[in-house]
């Protein structure tokens, strides 16, 4: 089956700003992949350059198979949906004018509308004016203009970008409805906690380049980033420190009575048994590394190898 993205060696430079680097990126059907990266590491310039709105530098994209500015690139805009980063609308419509205004222009059923307001949770508010709308129902309209005329590649950037926590699980409850039916999508974030459970791949920007792309489960052993053992203990009697196992390779103190413990994954049990046996021991709670800090060690080993080549 083609991809719903292939990206070949794909750079955007703005002047001296290489916004993109060289990037080698397949998006299958059906598959999420998180894009994640900091600020300015070319997440947007990425999404523009697949829906068409942006030329690469150099380099090819293919969208389903064809290039998204080649001249059948009119009947493929039809099957991309697209939620900019800030995303505005025409403040003096409903939101429901806005979305019946999109849906003409992309020439989707009027019925739609509704459906679709109903779904982001819009509907009781549909004939408010959009400049009476809190940030995350601009983003809920967003969302729904997205979803228009149900798109086989959907690009979110930076869905969840100043929603409070019941909007962030909407988002993402969305993604995974969509995960469901087939359609792929791409969704940006800077924002790391919270996407992990919701994309099956996650690609790593930095400056422009692909730090590093998998399944977050494969970057970690790759990685090989220590996991977090804490413990909360009532009776510091027998205060824990390195000495208590081999295996432990940092101790440091959070609270009068709790640590965090750091070991190598496969130490885990080990160094588990040794800590149960602890008098007064009270909690253990046991975090893989986060993906921030395997973004921090992706984007140091890029600092290394570009001062190394300096
Ligand atoms: N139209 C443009 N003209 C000049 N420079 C640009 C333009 N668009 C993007 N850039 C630059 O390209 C780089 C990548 O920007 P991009 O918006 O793709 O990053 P991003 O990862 O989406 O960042 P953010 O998380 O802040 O949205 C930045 O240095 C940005 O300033």
């Amino acid at each position: 089956m083609t991809n719903a993205v292939d990206l070949e060696q794909l750079s955007c430079h703005f002047g001296n700003v290489k916004a993109l680097n060289q990037l080698d990126l397949a998006l299958p059907q059906g598959e999420i992949l998180g894009l994640l990266g900091h600020n300015g590491a070319g997440k947007s310039t990425a999404m523009k350059l697949i829906l068409g709105i942006l030329s690469p530098s150099s380099g090819q994209v293919r969208v389903f198979g064809e290039d998204p500015r080649g001249p059948d690139s009119g009947r493929l805009r039809f099957q991309l949906g697209y939620l900019p980063e800030n995303v505005s609308f025409y403040d003096n419509l409903s939101g429901r004018e806005v979305l019946a205004y999109f849906a003409r222009l992309k020439r989707v059923s009027p019925g739609e509308v509704d459906r679709l307001l109903t779904r982001v949770g819009l509907d009781h508010a549909a004939r408010r004016r959009v400049r009476t709308y809190s940030k995350g129902m601009r983003q809920r309209l967003g969302l729904a203009q997205a979803l228009l005329g149900e798109p086989r590649l959907l690009l979110l950037d930076e869905p969840t970008a100043g929603l409070d926590p019941m909007a962030t699980r909407d988002v993402y409850s969305t993604i995974d409805e969509l995960r469901a039916r087939g359609t792929a999508v791409i969704v940006s974030s800077h924002v790391l906690p919270g996407i992990e459970k919701h994309v099956d791949r996650v690609a790593i920007l930095g400056r422009g380049r692909l730090l590093a792309e998998g399944t977050i489960e494969a970057l970690r052993s790759h990685a090989e980033l220590p996991l977090t053992i804490r413990i909360r203990q009532s009776d510091w009697a027998q205060r824990p420190g390195a000495d208590l196992h081999p295996a432990i390779q940092d101790v440091i103190t959070e609270t009068d009575n709790s640590l965090a413990i750091r070991v190598r994954t496969e130490d885990k049990l080990p160094v588990l048994n040794k800590l149960l046996s602890l008098p007064g021991l009270e909690d253990v709670t046991v975090e893989p590394p986060t993906l921030e800090s395997l973004y921090a060690h992706f984007d140091t080993q890029l600092n290394s190898e570009e001062a190394q080549h300096a």
